[in-house]
């Protein structure tokens, strides 16, 4: 579980160009469980995760994930606990390495090893099993730089070094957005079987509300800081979400 208590944020403090993005914001995530993020583009969602992972400082508050205070730990400690995914394919992947150096990285975040020693002591055989779970062929490809894979690949090669090793947190910020459609749903329902599988504790932004209701256990809509709306998933229809969403954003721009 993850719990954030006192967030507090501002960019630019004491001058023209102030925004506080969090006042004193509090948020209990479930354990082992999907909970999106909704909310209009400059809400505060992307800086949540960028305070959650130590990215940017927060001028107050506390985290604490399945009970280790991580409020004093700075980013590369937190990565032992947390996988993020990004929007931007590229981001979460070493584009000029390949498959399999990717994946070496992956299994040992945080050890300072050379990437020839981190080869020596990785598994093939366990990379190739959990790259077949994808089912894209990506097995048949360890040597293959992975700048030259598509963008679907991309992100799913991604989304497995977040969870190589089972982070106690996970974290996608518009993982599927850059994506078309269909590759979009397929990442999708790869991402809800891994975290099912190996119970991890998500948070999810997207602007995608089919989504946020189809591969989700709660969703909470942002508005300048605020939790505007939280619900169950299964107790809200899609039209429903986006009438919410559109009254949300009418008071914004009012
Ligand atoms: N590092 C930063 N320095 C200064 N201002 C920032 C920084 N990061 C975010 N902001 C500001 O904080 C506000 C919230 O931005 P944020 O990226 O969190 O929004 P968001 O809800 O993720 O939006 P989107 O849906 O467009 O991704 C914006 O006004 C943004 O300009």
């Amino acid at each position: 579980m993850l719990k954030i208590r006192n967030l507090t944020k501002t960019f630019y403090p004491n001058t023209p160009e102030e925004n506080q993005i969090f006042d004193h914001f509090h948020l209990d995530v479930e354990a082992n469980k999907c909970t999106t993020i909704l909310g209009p583009n400059g809400c505060g969602k992307s800086t949540l995760f960028n305070l959650i992972t130590g990215a940017i400082p927060a001028d107050e508050g506390t985290f604490y994930l399945d009970d280790v205070d991580m409020s004093a730990m700075d980013e590369r400690e937190r990565a032992n606990y947390i996988g993020r995914v990004s929007q931007d394919p590229s981001r979460g992947v070493s584009p000029s390495l390949n498959i399999l150096e990717n994946m070496a990285l992956a299994r040992r975040k945080s050890e300072t090893f050379t990437l020839k020693h981190l080869l020596k002591h990785t598994d093939e055989a366990a990379v190739v099993a959990r790259l077949k779970e994808l089912d894209l062929g990506l097995e048949n490809k360890l040597n293959t730089k992975v700048k030259f894979l598509s963008g679907g690949q991309r992100q799913s090669l991604s989304l497995l070094m977040a969870t190589t090793k089972r982070p106690n947190l996970l974290l996608l910020d518009e993982h599927t957005a850059a994506l078309d459609p269909k590759t979009s749903r397929i990442i999708m329902e790869k991402t809800a079987e891994l975290i099912e599988r190996e119970h991890m504790t998500t948070l999810m932004i997207t602007h995608n509300l089919k989504h946020a209701i189809d591969y989700s256990h709660r969703i909470i809509m942002l508005d300048r800081g605020r939790i505007v709306l939280d619900v169950a998933a299964n107790s809200i229809t899609e039209a429903e979400l986006v009438q919410k969403y559109n009254e949300n954003i009418e008071k914004i721009m009012a």
